[in-house]
């Protein structure tokens, strides 16, 4: 073989090398809180630890985890709710000297380490108080912009770990919307493939298989998803932590993210706090599998059984407001091709309104 024959190949490698970065412990269960010292020690990452929590969860489970560590780290506390350029460069000007982070809370306390730390280029641990979105596991981070979201590049958790008896004793709604994000998955893997088809936009088949693979099992296990039930929260908090996985693999969140999402996006931006994530992105996956021709009516039926939200009036969130959500789902990272750039005007989206939660 020529020397020129290996230059080529090694190039050839290069191209299509993958920086894919995973979790390294992944701790789910009963009790599980109280492996945080033992992980925190065999990560060796340092002493100095920042534990950043939500201000809901800041007494009940950020006091537990600062009364494990207290005395083996030096620690530094903080309560942070919004997620905003403003409340980020804060976690990072307390955090600045911290080896490590750890974040207590929703997914907005763990979006807001997750780019923190990378910010730091310091590792952070996941612990999720609730099992409400698949952000739990995912190297990306979402925040609001004035445009409506980014998905910024970011890194994973180094670790995660999930209580399943604090995740249990949350609101149901909360381990309800977690449920509807990964049923989210099923159209934004039909949104990434029509973009494929569409735009020769790059695929990746693990992810899909991944991503679709999670919210099967999930909706084969729907009858098991109960409220106040530490096996429910077991098996939300397996799936969300394989849809983010999936988003490592594909690098980007479009396995777990597609119209839907940006729909659910402009609900938010629309009227903040009203809704949740997952709750948001579940409705919108009922119209995006109607515009895929697929079964919508299986979708409700599954976040029915779970007790997710299926129309915009049991979120408190009036038609005209979700019609105009429809319409300005195009404008949310317009980048990102998905079955809602295909012609719909004001009227369609009123009617797809009408016609689809009113039945
Ligand atoms: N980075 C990623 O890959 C992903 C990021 N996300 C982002 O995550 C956020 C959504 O996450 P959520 O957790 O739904 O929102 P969130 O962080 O706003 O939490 C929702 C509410 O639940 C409360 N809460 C949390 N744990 C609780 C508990 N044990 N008991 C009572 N209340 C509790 C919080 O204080 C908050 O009021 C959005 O910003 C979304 O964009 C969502 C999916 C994936
Ligand atoms: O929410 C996500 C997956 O559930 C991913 O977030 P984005 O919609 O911000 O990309
Ligand atoms: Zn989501």
């Amino acid at each position: 073989m020529s020397s020129e024959y290996f230059k080529i190949l090694k190039n050839k490698v290069f191209d299509k090398s993958k920086w894919m970065q995973l979790p390294r412990d992944v701790v789910i269960g009963h009790d599980a809180l109280d492996q945080i010292p033992r992980v925190l020690e065999e990560l060796a990452l340092g002493r100095s630890v920042l534990l950043l929590s939500g201000p809901r969860t800041n007494k009940a489970v950020g006091d537990r985890v600062a009364s494990l560590i207290e005395g083996q780290f030096d620690l530094t506390r903080h309560v942070t709710d919004a997620i905003t350029p403003e409340t980020i460069r804060l976690v990072e000007e307390i955090g600045s000297s911290a080896d490590l982070i750890v974040a207590v809370g929703g997914g907005r306390v763990i979006d807001t380490a997750k780019i923190a730390s990378f910010n730091l280029d310091c590792q952070f641990v996941s612990v999720p108080t609730a099992a409400s979105h698949d952000g739990i596991a995912s190297s990306r981070a979402s925040v609001p912009t004035d445009e409506g979201s980014s998905s910024l590049d970011a890194h994973p958790p180094v670790a995660i770990v999930a209580d399943t008896g604090i995740i249990a004793a949350a609101p149901h709604r909360l381990l309800a919307s977690g449920c509807a994000d990964i049923i989210s998955n099923y159209t934004a893997i039909l949104d990434w493939e029509l973009a494929h088809r569409l735009r020769g936009e790059v695929i990746s088949e693990y992810a899909i298989a991944l991503s679709r693979m999670t919210a099967e099992i999930l909706v084969k296990d729907a009858h098991l998803i109960l409220p106040n039930s530490e096996e429910s929260a077991w098996l939300v908090t397996k799936a969300l932590v394989s849809s983010g996985v999936a988003m490592s693999i594909a690098g980007s969140s479009r396995p777990a993210s597609g119209g839907e999402h940006k729909f659910g996006h402009a609900v938010e931006r629309l009227m903040p706090g009203k809704v949740l994530h997952g709750e948001a992105c579940g409705i919108g996956t009922i119209i995006s599998m109607y515009l895929h021709g697929g079964d919508w009516r299986g979708i409700r039926t599954s976040l029915k059984k779970i007790g997710a939200p299926t129309t915009p009036a049991e979120v408190g969130l009036p038609d005209h407001i979700a019609a105009e959500a429809l319409m300005k789902a195009k404008e949310i990272r317009p980048e990102r091709f998905t079955i809602f750039d295909m012609g719909i005007t004001e009227d369609s989206a009123a009617a797809l309104i009408r016609m689809l939660y009113r039945e």
